[in-house]
């Protein structure tokens, strides 16, 4: 017979790595929820005053949930990222009631709940999400037992961002909100739009904003149609490159109406899935600690009480999801064969030898950003393919240029993507090399973007490259790359040593690029 495994009864959750001390009581379902929510006289969020804000109010919010709990099994709690002084009162608490109750301890990651209480409350199974808070602005995607994550913030997170933005405007806190209202009466105006492969960064955005003179209702409108459309780019870039078809929004920032529509019209167009669930389970709440605590525990995950302490840099690829057990592989692209092949952002049709890349116009952009961005990718791409050329960088041959498209030599062969090992990788670190020796970078380091044809690494898709000899754009055209590596192979390590060596190889500057690589990584590490 069968073992039949006893079945779990509920688990509090308890949740406060910033603005909100919230607890929950979950069973089958929700049972309970109780959040208390901090908010800062003036500014933004004091660590130690939020921190102290959750003591004082401890007791009482757990004293609301929990005795709706019938068969408490676990106490669950965040433990990372987050504020320090503030996950370190929440651990105390958590560690207490593990104690008088004795219950085991769960230590949750809590980007990981945002994930996990998002798939439960829209049933979704395998999606791309867009998670998009306070502090992290991330897509992440499962693959082979990790969340993985495919691009993130490499500076600021978009909700801190536009909330910085409202406090210099003497707006209340939280900024996102208000940025929200003011932008449904406003027209758009030009600001700075910076994507990185699946990378992005706001604060260029951020400062052109605070210093527009614009009417603030155009300024809100503005920012908000730059800074949704780079987290939308990334995340449609996202779903091409892992071919999901789910899309999925969490984080507080995902209350925001014009991000879900700009999201939603993205995947009807890409024949996508998308879903975002009840605002009670967006921005922070206890019943996804809850939650995922259980699910956790289903899975004995449990965290002994010596090995309890707080994480503020806990990252979500950090997280073994030991209770998901598919691989989650990307099946295989379509080829050129099939017919025209829709990337992320341009059509690809063969043309006999050749092959003509078109870039099409995005609905959910606005029309004059639809317009530049387009026309401003395919110069920049004509231009700097032929450049690397001249450089000695394998690239195709162009043979004609209009507005939105590019007709090219086809390369054949495998792309990086299919082709990866150590040889494949020296070649690539052999092509970048080359490449910025000439004071070129690239901008969209992926493993779609190198295709491996003769024994050598042909460069393609150059429509975020741009000149700079700067030590931090090479480092962040490497971080790119290296980021896809691990987002895609448990063998990463290897692979980069294999291409820093061919990059050394021809690169007289390779140690410092590297180095800053290194740097930028650790970057988005922390809060
Ligand atoms: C580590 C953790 O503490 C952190 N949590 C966090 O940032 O709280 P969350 O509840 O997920 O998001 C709060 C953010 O969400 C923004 N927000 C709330 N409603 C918004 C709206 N309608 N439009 C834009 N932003 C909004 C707020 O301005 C604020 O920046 C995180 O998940 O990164
Ligand atoms: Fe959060």
């Amino acid at each position: 017979m069968p073992e039949l495994k006893p079945p779990v009864g509920e688990v509090l959750g308890l949740e406060g790595t910033a603005w909100n001390l919230s607890a929950a009581v979950f069973g089958d379902d929700l049972v309970a929820l109780h959040s208390s929510p901090y908010a800062p006289p003036t500014g933004g969020i004091h660590p130690r005053e939020a921190a102290q804000h959750h003591a004082s109010v401890m007791r009482e919010v757990i004293a609301r949930v929990l005795p709706a709990a019938e068969n408490l099994q676990a106490i669950a709690f965040s433990q990372g990222p987050g504020l320090g002084p503030c996950l370190r009162t929440v651990a105390t608490a958590a560690r207490a009631l593990s104690l008088a109750l004795d219950l085991p301890l769960v230590g949750v990651n809590h980007c990981v709940a945002h994930v996990e209480i998002g798939r439960w409350a829209t049933g979704f199974d395998d999606p791309i999400v867009l998670y998009a808070s306070g502090a992290n602005t991330q897509v992440l995607g499962y693959l082979n037992g990790r969340y993985r994550i495919f691009g993130e913030t490499l500076d600021i997170g978009i909700g801190n961002a536009l909330d910085k933005f409202a406090r210099s405007h003497g707006l209340p806190h939280p900024g996102g909100p208000v940025v929200e209202r003011f932008a449904r009466d406003g027209n758009y105006i030009e600001l700075p739009y910076t994507v990185k492969g699946m990378d992005l960064a706001f604060s260029g955005l951020i400062s052109a904003a605070q210093e527009s003179k614009a009417p603030i209702e155009d300024v809100c409108h503005g920012l908000q149609e730059t800074g949704f459309a780079m987290c939308v780019e990334v995340t449609e870039r996202a779903l091409a490159h892992a071919g999901k078809d789910e899309v999925l929004l969490v984080g507080g920032v995902g209350a925001n109406s014009r991000l879900q529509e700009m999201l939603r019209e993205m995947c009807e167009d890409r024949g996508a899935r998308f879903a975002v669930p009840e605002r009670t389970y967006l921005g922070d709440n206890g019943a996804m600690i809850a939650y995922t605590g259980r699910v956790m525990l289903e899975h004995g995950a449990l965290l002994p009480i010596e090995e309890s302490q707080v994480r503020p840099g806990y990252r979500a690829d950090e997280v073994p999801v030991v209770w998901r057990s598919e691989p989650g592989e990307a099946v295989r692209g379509l080829t050129l064969e099939g017919g025209p092949l829709r990337g992320a952002e341009a059509v690809v049709e063969v043309q006999g030898g050749d092959v003509a890349k078109r870039r099409v116009s995005k609905r959910y952009r606005n029309e004059l950003l639809d317009r530049r961005l387009i026309t401003e990718r395919t110069r920049a791409e004509a231009r700097l393919i032929a450049a690397a050329r001249r450089a000695g960088v394998r690239t195709p041959v162009i043979r004609d240029v209009t507005a939105d498209t590019i007709v090219m030599e086809r390369v054949e062969g495998d792309v990086l993507k299919y082709a990866m090992s150590e040889e494949t990788l020296r070649l690539a670190g052999v092509a970048v090399g080359r490449l910025h020796g000439a004071g070129i970078i690239h901008g969209d380091l992926t493993t779609s973007n190198m295709i491996f044809e003769d024994n050598r690494c042909v460069l393609i898709d150059f429509g975020l490259a741009h000149v700079s000899a700067e030590l931090e754009s090479r480092g962040v055209d490497l971080h790119v790359l290296f980021q896809t590596l691990e987002s895609t192979t448990d063998e990463h390590e290897e692979l980069k040593a294999a291409f820093a060596r061919g990059y050394a190889g021809v690169f007289p500057g390779a140690g410092e690029v590297l180095a800053r690589e290194r740097e930028v990584e650790l970057r988005g590490r922390y809060l």
